[in-house]
Protein backbone atom coordinates (compact mmCIF):
# COMPACT_ATOMS: atom_id res chain seq x y z
CA UNK A 1 0.00 0.00 0.00
CA UNK A 2 2.92 2.37 0.48
CA UNK A 3 2.93 2.74 -3.02
CA UNK A 4 -0.16 5.63 -4.66
CA UNK A 5 -0.54 2.70 -7.68
CA UNK A 6 -1.29 -0.20 -5.66
CA UNK A 7 -5.06 -1.52 -6.75
CA UNK A 8 -7.79 -1.72 -4.21
CA UNK A 9 -11.31 -3.40 -4.49
CA UNK A 10 -14.22 -1.79 -2.28
CA UNK A 11 -16.83 -4.27 -2.08
CA UNK A 12 -19.62 -2.87 -0.17
CA UNK A 13 -20.03 0.95 -1.39
CA UNK A 14 -22.37 2.35 0.95
CA UNK A 15 -21.45 5.55 3.24
CA UNK A 16 -17.85 4.02 4.55
CA UNK A 17 -17.37 2.03 1.28
CA UNK A 18 -18.18 4.94 -0.99
CA UNK A 19 -15.63 7.28 1.46
CA UNK A 20 -12.69 5.03 1.16
CA UNK A 21 -12.53 5.05 -2.53
CA UNK A 22 -12.99 8.16 -2.65
CA UNK A 23 -9.93 9.24 -0.31
CA UNK A 24 -8.18 6.62 -1.82
CA UNK A 25 -8.79 8.29 -5.56
CA UNK A 26 -7.83 11.56 -4.61
CA UNK A 27 -4.72 10.02 -2.97
CA UNK A 28 -4.30 8.59 -6.64
CA UNK A 29 -5.27 4.48 -6.22
CA UNK A 30 -6.94 2.69 -8.58
CA UNK A 31 -10.20 1.86 -7.26
CA UNK A 32 -12.68 -1.16 -8.11
CA UNK A 33 -15.83 -1.23 -6.81
CA UNK A 34 -18.43 -3.78 -6.15
CA UNK A 35 -22.01 -4.19 -4.15
CA UNK A 36 -24.85 -6.34 -4.49
CA UNK A 37 -27.06 -3.39 -4.89
CA UNK A 38 -26.67 -2.22 -7.90
CA UNK A 39 -27.65 1.18 -7.33
CA UNK A 40 -25.34 1.66 -4.12
CA UNK A 41 -22.70 0.55 -6.86
CA UNK A 42 -23.60 3.11 -9.64
CA UNK A 43 -23.71 6.16 -7.13
CA UNK A 44 -20.35 5.41 -5.78
CA UNK A 45 -19.33 5.09 -9.38
CA UNK A 46 -20.97 8.46 -10.59
CA UNK A 47 -19.79 10.06 -7.59
CA UNK A 48 -16.24 8.89 -8.19
CA UNK A 49 -15.32 6.59 -5.80
CA UNK A 50 -13.61 4.00 -8.94
CA UNK A 51 -14.90 1.83 -11.22
CA UNK A 52 -16.70 -1.33 -11.83
CA UNK A 53 -14.89 -4.57 -10.48
CA UNK A 54 -14.79 -7.12 -13.01
CA UNK A 55 -13.37 -10.41 -11.93
CA UNK A 56 -10.63 -10.66 -14.20
CA UNK A 57 -9.20 -7.76 -12.23
CA UNK A 58 -6.26 -8.05 -10.16
CA UNK A 59 -6.03 -6.26 -6.80
CA UNK A 60 -3.34 -6.26 -3.82
CA UNK A 61 -5.96 -4.97 -1.48
CA UNK A 62 -9.83 -6.06 -0.53
CA UNK A 63 -11.54 -3.78 1.47
CA UNK A 64 -14.84 -5.44 2.60
CA UNK A 65 -17.31 -2.63 4.01
CA UNK A 66 -20.29 -4.36 3.91
CA UNK A 67 -22.77 -4.81 6.88
CA UNK A 68 -21.64 -6.10 10.53
CA UNK A 69 -23.83 -9.04 9.91
CA UNK A 70 -22.26 -10.27 6.60
CA UNK A 71 -19.21 -9.35 7.20
CA UNK A 72 -17.32 -12.55 8.22
CA UNK A 73 -18.99 -14.63 5.04
CA UNK A 74 -17.54 -11.41 3.06
CA UNK A 75 -14.25 -11.59 4.40
CA UNK A 76 -13.71 -15.36 4.21
CA UNK A 77 -15.09 -14.89 0.55
CA UNK A 78 -12.85 -12.37 -0.39
CA UNK A 79 -9.65 -14.34 0.98
CA UNK A 80 -11.00 -17.42 -1.23
CA UNK A 81 -11.35 -15.44 -4.43
CA UNK A 82 -8.85 -12.92 -4.27
CA UNK A 83 -5.73 -16.05 -3.00
CA UNK A 84 -2.38 -13.24 -3.21
CA UNK A 85 -4.27 -10.08 -1.38
CA UNK A 86 -4.64 -8.65 2.13
CA UNK A 87 -8.36 -8.83 2.94
CA UNK A 88 -9.50 -6.39 5.49
CA UNK A 89 -12.53 -5.53 6.83
CA UNK A 90 -14.27 -1.93 8.40
CA UNK A 91 -17.06 -3.49 10.53
CA UNK A 92 -17.83 -1.55 13.46
CA UNK A 93 -17.52 -4.68 15.70
CA UNK A 94 -14.39 -7.06 15.49
CA UNK A 95 -14.79 -9.71 17.72
CA UNK A 96 -17.61 -11.41 16.53
CA UNK A 97 -16.17 -11.53 12.67
CA UNK A 98 -13.18 -13.22 14.02
CA UNK A 99 -14.93 -15.75 15.86
CA UNK A 100 -16.69 -16.67 12.38
CA UNK A 101 -13.56 -16.65 10.76
CA UNK A 102 -11.46 -18.75 13.36
CA UNK A 103 -14.11 -21.09 13.43
CA UNK A 104 -14.71 -21.40 9.96
CA UNK A 105 -10.64 -21.99 9.76
CA UNK A 106 -10.35 -24.32 11.89
CA UNK A 107 -13.38 -26.48 10.13
CA UNK A 108 -12.03 -29.13 7.59
CA UNK A 109 -15.76 -28.80 6.11
CA UNK A 110 -15.07 -25.36 5.29
CA UNK A 111 -13.02 -23.51 2.10
CA UNK A 112 -11.23 -21.27 4.53
CA UNK A 113 -8.23 -22.53 5.96
CA UNK A 114 -5.67 -21.10 8.62
CA UNK A 115 -3.18 -20.32 5.63
CA UNK A 116 -5.93 -17.62 4.33
CA UNK A 117 -6.77 -16.08 7.44
CA UNK A 118 -2.49 -15.00 7.66
CA UNK A 119 -3.66 -12.30 4.77
CA UNK A 120 -6.66 -11.23 6.75
CA UNK A 121 -6.43 -7.88 9.40
CA UNK A 122 -9.70 -6.74 10.79
CA UNK A 123 -10.10 -2.78 11.11
CA UNK A 124 -12.47 0.04 12.43
CA UNK A 125 -12.28 3.25 10.97
CA UNK A 126 -13.53 5.42 14.06
CA UNK A 127 -15.26 7.48 11.67
CA UNK A 128 -19.07 7.82 10.10
CA UNK A 129 -22.04 10.03 9.96
CA UNK A 130 -25.79 9.46 10.91
CA UNK A 131 -26.59 8.90 7.88
CA UNK A 132 -25.89 5.55 5.34
CA UNK A 133 -25.61 5.08 1.41
CA UNK A 134 -22.88 6.75 -0.82
CA UNK A 135 -24.55 9.82 -1.13
CA UNK A 136 -23.70 11.02 2.36
CA UNK A 137 -19.79 9.85 1.34
CA UNK A 138 -17.38 12.37 1.94
CA UNK A 139 -13.41 11.38 1.02
CA UNK A 140 -12.30 12.92 3.71
CA UNK A 141 -14.23 11.72 6.61
CA UNK A 142 -11.03 10.12 8.25
CA UNK A 143 -8.96 12.89 8.40
CA UNK A 144 -7.42 13.51 11.74
CA UNK A 145 -9.63 10.71 13.36
CA UNK A 146 -8.37 7.03 15.05
CA UNK A 147 -8.59 3.96 12.65
CA UNK A 148 -8.15 0.60 14.97
CA UNK A 149 -6.20 -2.07 13.44
CA UNK A 150 -6.78 -5.41 14.78
CA UNK A 151 -4.34 -8.29 13.68
CA UNK A 152 -5.61 -11.80 14.28
CA UNK A 153 -4.28 -13.37 17.17
CA UNK A 154 -4.48 -17.16 17.77
CA UNK A 155 -7.05 -17.75 20.75
CA UNK A 156 -4.84 -20.41 22.45
CA UNK A 157 -1.45 -19.59 21.77
CA UNK A 158 -1.20 -15.82 21.64
CA UNK A 159 0.87 -16.29 18.45
CA UNK A 160 0.45 -13.13 15.52
CA UNK A 161 -1.26 -14.89 12.76
CA UNK A 162 -2.11 -11.78 10.22
CA UNK A 163 1.39 -11.41 7.95
CA UNK A 164 3.40 -8.40 9.24
CA UNK A 165 2.82 -7.21 5.58
CA UNK A 166 -0.96 -7.55 5.97
CA UNK A 167 -0.74 -5.21 9.22
CA UNK A 168 2.04 -2.89 7.16
CA UNK A 169 -0.66 -2.28 4.61
CA UNK A 170 -3.55 -1.77 6.63
CA UNK A 171 -1.76 0.49 7.91
CA UNK A 172 -0.43 2.58 5.26
CA UNK A 173 -3.97 2.95 4.24
CA UNK A 174 -5.11 4.47 6.84
CA UNK A 175 -2.97 6.65 7.24
CA UNK A 176 -3.17 7.43 3.82
CA UNK A 177 -6.64 8.69 4.75
CA UNK A 178 -5.51 11.23 6.73
CA UNK A 179 -6.44 8.75 9.97
CA UNK A 180 -3.89 7.60 13.00
CA UNK A 181 -3.71 3.84 13.34
CA UNK A 182 -4.16 2.08 16.80
CA UNK A 183 -3.05 -1.64 16.90
CA UNK A 184 -5.02 -3.73 19.59
CA UNK A 185 -6.62 -7.03 20.30
CA UNK A 186 -10.37 -7.34 18.88
CA UNK A 187 -11.29 -8.29 22.15
CA UNK A 188 -10.04 -4.84 23.82
CA UNK A 189 -11.74 -3.22 20.45
CA UNK A 190 -15.24 -4.25 21.27
CA UNK A 191 -14.39 -3.07 24.98
CA UNK A 192 -13.46 0.15 24.66
CA UNK A 193 -16.18 1.25 21.86
CA UNK A 194 -18.49 -0.09 24.09
CA UNK A 195 -17.64 2.72 25.84
CA UNK A 196 -17.03 5.52 23.16
CA UNK A 197 -19.53 4.76 20.76
CA UNK A 198 -21.93 2.12 21.90
CA UNK A 199 -22.82 4.01 25.14
CA UNK A 200 -22.90 7.68 23.39
CA UNK A 201 -25.42 6.10 20.23
CA UNK A 202 -27.93 4.87 22.83
CA UNK A 203 -27.25 8.03 25.15
CA UNK A 204 -28.58 9.70 22.10
CA UNK A 205 -31.49 7.55 20.72
CA UNK A 206 -32.92 7.36 24.88
CA UNK A 207 -32.96 11.12 24.77
CA UNK A 208 -34.08 11.57 21.47
CA UNK A 209 -36.85 9.35 22.12
CA UNK A 210 -38.72 11.50 24.77
CA UNK A 211 -39.34 14.20 22.18
CA UNK A 212 -41.76 12.01 20.05
CA UNK A 213 -44.48 13.08 22.50
CA UNK A 214 -42.87 17.16 22.95
CA UNK A 215 -45.39 19.84 22.29
CA UNK A 216 -44.31 21.14 19.48
CA UNK A 217 -44.22 25.05 21.60
CA UNK A 218 -41.19 23.17 23.02
CA UNK A 219 -39.34 21.81 20.42
CA UNK A 220 -39.71 25.46 18.85
CA UNK A 221 -37.14 26.73 21.65
CA UNK A 222 -34.53 23.75 21.12
CA UNK A 223 -30.88 25.43 21.40
CA UNK A 224 -27.69 23.95 20.61
CA UNK A 225 -27.86 21.48 23.93
CA UNK A 226 -29.94 19.18 22.48
CA UNK A 227 -28.71 19.08 18.69
CA UNK A 228 -25.16 18.74 20.41
CA UNK A 229 -26.42 15.23 22.34
CA UNK A 230 -28.78 14.16 19.85
CA UNK A 231 -27.12 14.22 16.38
CA UNK A 232 -26.22 10.40 16.24
CA UNK A 233 -29.88 9.66 17.00
CA UNK A 234 -30.74 9.53 13.90
CA UNK A 235 -28.39 6.87 12.31
CA UNK A 236 -29.56 4.10 10.85
CA UNK A 237 -31.29 1.59 13.06
CA UNK A 238 -30.77 -1.52 10.89
CA UNK A 239 -26.79 -0.98 11.47
CA UNK A 240 -26.89 -0.53 15.01
CA UNK A 241 -29.05 -3.74 15.86
CA UNK A 242 -26.61 -5.21 13.91
CA UNK A 243 -23.73 -3.19 15.86
CA UNK A 244 -25.66 -3.56 19.69
CA UNK A 245 -26.21 -6.98 19.40
CA UNK A 246 -22.92 -8.22 18.57
CA UNK A 247 -21.34 -6.24 21.48
CA UNK A 248 -23.97 -6.80 23.75
CA UNK A 249 -21.63 -7.90 26.83
CA UNK A 250 -19.68 -4.71 27.35
CA UNK A 251 -22.40 -3.02 26.44
CA UNK A 252 -24.40 -3.94 29.25
CA UNK A 253 -21.51 -3.82 32.00
CA UNK A 254 -21.44 0.53 31.44
CA UNK A 255 -25.18 0.02 31.32
CA UNK A 256 -25.44 -1.23 35.15
CA UNK A 257 -23.41 1.49 36.14
CA UNK A 258 -25.08 4.07 33.83
CA UNK A 259 -28.47 2.50 35.82
CA UNK A 260 -27.04 3.04 39.13
CA UNK A 261 -26.02 6.71 38.44
CA UNK A 262 -29.72 7.31 37.39
CA UNK A 263 -31.45 5.65 40.17
CA UNK A 264 -29.19 7.46 42.19
CA UNK A 265 -30.29 10.65 40.88
CA UNK A 266 -33.74 10.27 40.69
CA UNK A 267 -34.14 9.50 44.14
CA UNK A 268 -32.18 12.68 44.66
CA UNK A 269 -34.43 14.67 42.60
CA UNK A 270 -37.32 13.59 44.21
CA UNK A 271 -36.32 15.75 47.04
CA UNK A 272 -33.81 17.98 45.99
CA UNK A 273 -33.72 20.10 49.28
CA UNK A 274 -33.39 17.24 51.43
CA UNK A 275 -29.97 17.19 53.18
CA UNK A 276 -27.30 16.25 50.73
CA UNK A 277 -29.28 16.59 47.75
CA UNK A 278 -27.33 19.61 46.21
CA UNK A 279 -23.88 18.06 46.85
CA UNK A 280 -25.25 15.12 45.18
CA UNK A 281 -26.47 16.90 41.97
CA UNK A 282 -23.34 18.86 42.25
CA UNK A 283 -21.07 15.77 42.46
CA UNK A 284 -23.06 13.93 38.94
CA UNK A 285 -22.51 17.48 37.10
CA UNK A 286 -18.44 17.52 38.41
CA UNK A 287 -17.88 13.33 37.33
CA UNK A 288 -19.60 14.45 33.75
CA UNK A 289 -17.02 17.64 33.75
CA UNK A 290 -13.88 15.32 34.92
CA UNK A 291 -15.42 13.06 32.12
CA UNK A 292 -15.23 15.26 29.11
CA UNK A 293 -11.93 16.49 30.19
CA UNK A 294 -10.13 13.41 29.03
CA UNK A 295 -11.83 13.32 25.54
CA UNK A 296 -9.13 13.86 23.39
CA UNK A 297 -8.87 16.28 20.48
CA UNK A 298 -7.16 15.93 16.91
CA UNK A 299 -4.66 13.31 16.71
CA UNK A 300 -5.54 12.00 20.00
CA UNK A 301 -4.25 15.32 21.63
CA UNK A 302 -6.20 16.62 24.78
CA UNK A 303 -8.96 18.62 23.57
CA UNK A 304 -8.23 22.28 22.82
CA UNK A 305 -10.32 24.99 23.33
CA UNK A 306 -11.23 27.96 20.65
CA UNK A 307 -12.71 30.61 20.88
CA UNK A 308 -15.57 31.76 18.67
CA UNK A 309 -16.38 35.37 16.34
CA UNK A 310 -20.07 35.49 14.20
CA UNK A 311 -19.77 37.33 11.34
CA UNK A 312 -23.42 38.53 9.99
CA UNK A 313 -24.16 37.90 6.60
CA UNK A 314 -26.62 38.87 3.73
CA UNK A 315 -28.64 35.63 3.03
CA UNK A 316 -27.46 34.99 -0.53
CA UNK A 317 -25.56 32.74 -2.19
CA UNK A 318 -21.43 32.67 -2.12
CA UNK A 319 -21.43 34.85 0.95
CA UNK A 320 -19.98 32.05 3.17
CA UNK A 321 -17.13 31.19 0.82
CA UNK A 322 -16.44 35.14 0.19
CA UNK A 323 -16.26 35.58 4.32
CA UNK A 324 -13.91 32.42 4.11
CA UNK A 325 -11.90 34.02 1.88
CA UNK A 326 -11.50 36.70 3.04
CA UNK A 327 -10.37 35.03 7.03
CA UNK A 328 -7.73 32.87 4.80
CA UNK A 329 -6.19 36.14 3.58
CA UNK A 330 -6.22 37.09 7.06
CA UNK A 331 -4.09 33.71 7.65
CA UNK A 332 -5.85 32.28 10.56
CA UNK A 333 -7.01 28.77 10.42
CA UNK A 334 -10.52 28.28 10.97
CA UNK A 335 -11.09 25.16 13.49
CA UNK A 336 -14.75 24.81 13.28
CA UNK A 337 -17.44 26.25 11.40
CA UNK A 338 -21.23 26.73 12.18
CA UNK A 339 -24.14 29.24 10.11
CA UNK A 340 -27.40 29.72 11.77
CA UNK A 341 -30.19 31.57 10.08
CA UNK A 342 -31.83 34.54 11.74
CA UNK A 343 -35.37 33.82 12.10
CA UNK A 344 -37.72 36.23 9.99
CA UNK A 345 -34.48 38.22 8.63
CA UNK A 346 -32.77 37.90 5.43
CA UNK A 347 -29.45 37.40 7.40
CA UNK A 348 -27.43 34.39 8.05
CA UNK A 349 -24.49 34.21 10.93
CA UNK A 350 -21.83 32.19 10.61
CA UNK A 351 -19.97 31.44 14.00
CA UNK A 352 -16.13 30.31 13.25
CA UNK A 353 -13.73 28.76 16.13
CA UNK A 354 -10.24 30.01 15.78
CA UNK A 355 -7.05 29.67 18.34
CA UNK A 356 -7.94 32.04 20.77
CA UNK A 357 -4.91 34.35 20.23
CA UNK A 358 -5.95 34.83 16.88
CA UNK A 359 -9.23 35.89 17.24
CA UNK A 360 -9.48 39.75 18.01
CA UNK A 361 -6.62 40.10 15.18
CA UNK A 362 -9.34 38.88 13.09
CA UNK A 363 -12.44 40.25 14.26
CA UNK A 364 -10.49 43.50 13.38
CA UNK A 365 -9.26 42.76 10.28
CA UNK A 366 -12.70 41.23 9.26
CA UNK A 367 -14.58 44.01 10.14
CA UNK A 368 -11.65 46.38 8.36
CA UNK A 369 -12.88 44.66 5.03
CA UNK A 370 -16.31 45.48 5.77
CA UNK A 371 -17.68 42.83 7.84
CA UNK A 372 -20.35 42.71 10.48
CA UNK A 373 -18.58 40.79 13.82
CA UNK A 374 -19.97 40.16 16.67
CA UNK A 375 -17.23 38.28 19.57
CA UNK A 376 -19.05 35.66 21.41
N1 LIG B 1 -21.79 4.35 9.51
C1 LIG B 1 -20.74 4.60 10.25
O1 LIG B 1 -20.66 5.65 10.87
C2 LIG B 1 -19.63 3.58 10.33
C3 LIG B 1 -18.38 3.98 10.84
C4 LIG B 1 -17.34 3.05 10.89
C5 LIG B 1 -17.55 1.74 10.42
N2 LIG B 1 -18.77 1.40 9.93
C6 LIG B 1 -18.94 0.04 9.43
O2 LIG B 1 -18.85 0.11 8.02
C7 LIG B 1 -19.66 -0.88 7.42
C8 LIG B 1 -20.56 -0.23 6.38
O3 LIG B 1 -21.38 0.71 7.03
P1 LIG B 1 -22.03 1.92 6.21
O4 LIG B 1 -22.36 2.96 7.20
O5 LIG B 1 -21.21 2.24 5.03
O6 LIG B 1 -23.38 1.23 5.75
P2 LIG B 1 -24.27 1.55 4.46
O7 LIG B 1 -25.62 1.03 4.78
O8 LIG B 1 -24.14 2.97 4.05
O9 LIG B 1 -23.61 0.65 3.34
C9 LIG B 1 -23.55 -0.74 3.38
C10 LIG B 1 -23.40 -1.24 1.96
O10 LIG B 1 -23.13 -2.64 2.00
C11 LIG B 1 -23.84 -3.25 0.95
N3 LIG B 1 -24.01 -4.67 1.22
C12 LIG B 1 -25.07 -5.34 1.71
N4 LIG B 1 -24.79 -6.65 1.78
C13 LIG B 1 -23.53 -6.81 1.32
C14 LIG B 1 -22.69 -7.92 1.13
N5 LIG B 1 -23.08 -9.16 1.43
N6 LIG B 1 -21.45 -7.71 0.62
C15 LIG B 1 -21.02 -6.47 0.33
N7 LIG B 1 -21.80 -5.37 0.48
C16 LIG B 1 -23.02 -5.55 0.98
C17 LIG B 1 -25.15 -2.48 0.87
O11 LIG B 1 -25.76 -2.66 -0.40
C18 LIG B 1 -24.65 -1.06 1.12
O12 LIG B 1 -24.33 -0.41 -0.09
C19 LIG B 1 -20.42 -1.57 8.56
O13 LIG B 1 -19.82 -2.78 8.86
C20 LIG B 1 -20.28 -0.60 9.71
O14 LIG B 1 -20.30 -1.26 10.96
C21 LIG B 1 -19.81 2.28 9.86
O1 LIG C 1 -20.06 10.52 13.98
C1 LIG C 1 -20.86 9.67 13.60
O2 LIG C 1 -21.93 9.99 13.10
C2 LIG C 1 -20.55 8.24 13.75
O3 LIG C 1 -21.32 7.45 13.28
C3 LIG C 1 -19.32 7.86 14.35
C4 LIG C 1 -19.03 6.51 15.01
C5 LIG C 1 -18.58 6.85 16.45
O4 LIG C 1 -19.18 6.37 17.39
O5 LIG C 1 -17.62 7.60 16.58
C6 LIG C 1 -20.18 5.58 15.03
C7 LIG C 1 -20.06 4.26 14.78
C8 LIG C 1 -18.94 3.72 14.00
O6 LIG C 1 -18.67 2.40 14.25
C9 LIG C 1 -17.78 4.60 14.05
C10 LIG C 1 -17.89 5.90 14.29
Amino acid sequence: MAEARETVLVRGTGLLGTSIGLGLRAAGHEVWLSDPSPTAQRIAEDVGAGVSWSPEKDVELVVVASPPEVTAQEVAHALQNHPHSVVMDIASVKAAVLKDLLDWADDPQHALSREGIRRYVGTHPMAGREKSGPVAARGELFTSMPWVICPVVDPHTQEQLTQREAVDTVTALARRLGASAHQMSAVKHDQSVALISHLPQIAASLVASRLQEAEPGALALSGNGLRDVTRIAASDPNLWVQILSANSAPVVEILYGVREDVERLISTLEDPAAPGGHADIAQLIAEGNSGVARVPGKHGAPPQSFSQLTVIVDDRPGQIAAVLNDVAEVGVNVEDLHMEHSAGHQVGMVELSVLPARRNELAEALTTMGWKVVLS
